[in-house]
């Protein structure tokens, strides 16, 4: 799939400036997709491994709709760009796309910390972004609405916090000697702390409490809200899952950053 960051240019796709402008766009396309997901309760069984009738698989709904998506979007070549990372790696198949020749921009790496986002996902960000002032019974009529949207939170939520391997790259090339040193420790405390900027963080997560309060009302001032979410609920998914998250893969990605170079 062809990427929206430039990654023809080195020196774009690893400009800090350039990278969190990204990280911004996505803070939209999140908060519209959990904007589009509140509109239908939790779905529990949707997740559930045999909760509902496949056939020829034993796989949750949302397994086996997320895992034939990436199927599917791997035969354009989606996931060919280093800023899209597959849930389900095994269920690639070759583009029938002429491969795309980027550059060399980050260092070989396998982070991959899809698991934990669908973990967070399902577990702690969906019950808050479901929830309602009453109990909301499952509507097996919107099971395959809901999951169709979950394939498309997960995908952004995935492109977000993955593009940490990029703003990690960028403060490795800024600062060698220091994560040289940092990396060689195995430290990674250390490393966390020195990719930290908590005014940024602070930036972002003002910025989304804006922007969840704003999307889903009628600018023009009208009397319904439409697709309202709970603003609390976008803050803490941020707050609590995308940025630490986002941390995790810079720091993992740093501690891989000196194989096969001369600092090894
Ligand atoms: C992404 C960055 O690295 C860290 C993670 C951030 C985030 O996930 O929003 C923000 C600032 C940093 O603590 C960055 O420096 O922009």
């Amino acid at each position: 799939m062809d990427s929206t960051i430039d990654l023809s240019d080195a020196s774009k796709a690893l400009d800090l400036f350039n990278i969190r402008y990204q990280l911004i766009r996505l803070e939209d396309t999140i908060t519209f997709h959990l904007i589009e997901r509140a509109q239908f309760p939790l779905n529990a069984t949707i997740y559930k491994a045999g909760g509902i009738a496949i056939p020829n698989s034993d796989l949750s709904l949302f397994d086996w709709i997320m895992s034939a998506s990436e199927r599917l979007h791997a035969l354009v070549r989606r996931y060919e760009s280093p800023d899209e990372t597959p849930f389900f790696p095994s269920a690639l198949e070759k583009p029938i796309l002429q491969p795309l020749h980027y550059p060399q921009i980050l260092h070989a790496n396998d982070v991959n910390v899809n698991p934990e986002i669908k973990d967070s996902y399902i577990n702690h960000i969906l019950p808050t972004v479901c929830a309602q002032r009453e109990e909301r019974p499952e509507q097996q009529e919107n099971y395959g609405s809901a999951a169709t949207i979950d394939v498309l939170v997960l995908q952004s939520l995935s492109r977000r916090i993955h593009f940490g391997k990029f703003v990690a790259e960028s403060k490795f090339r800024t600062e060698t000697d220091r994560f040289v040193k940092l990396i060689k420790a195995e430290d990674r405390k250390g490393i966390d702390e020195a990719i930290t900027n908590m005014a940024v963080e602070q930036q972002v997560l003002d910025r989304l409490k804006l922007k969840a309060a704003t999307y889903g009302t009628d600018p023009s001032g009208g009397s319904r809200d439409v697709g309202k979410i709970d603003v609390d609920a976008v803050v803490n998914t941020y707050k609590n899952y995308v940025i630490p998250l986002t941390k995790v893969v810079e720091v993992e990605y740093l501690m891989q950053r000196l194989k096969g170079t001369e600092w090894e």
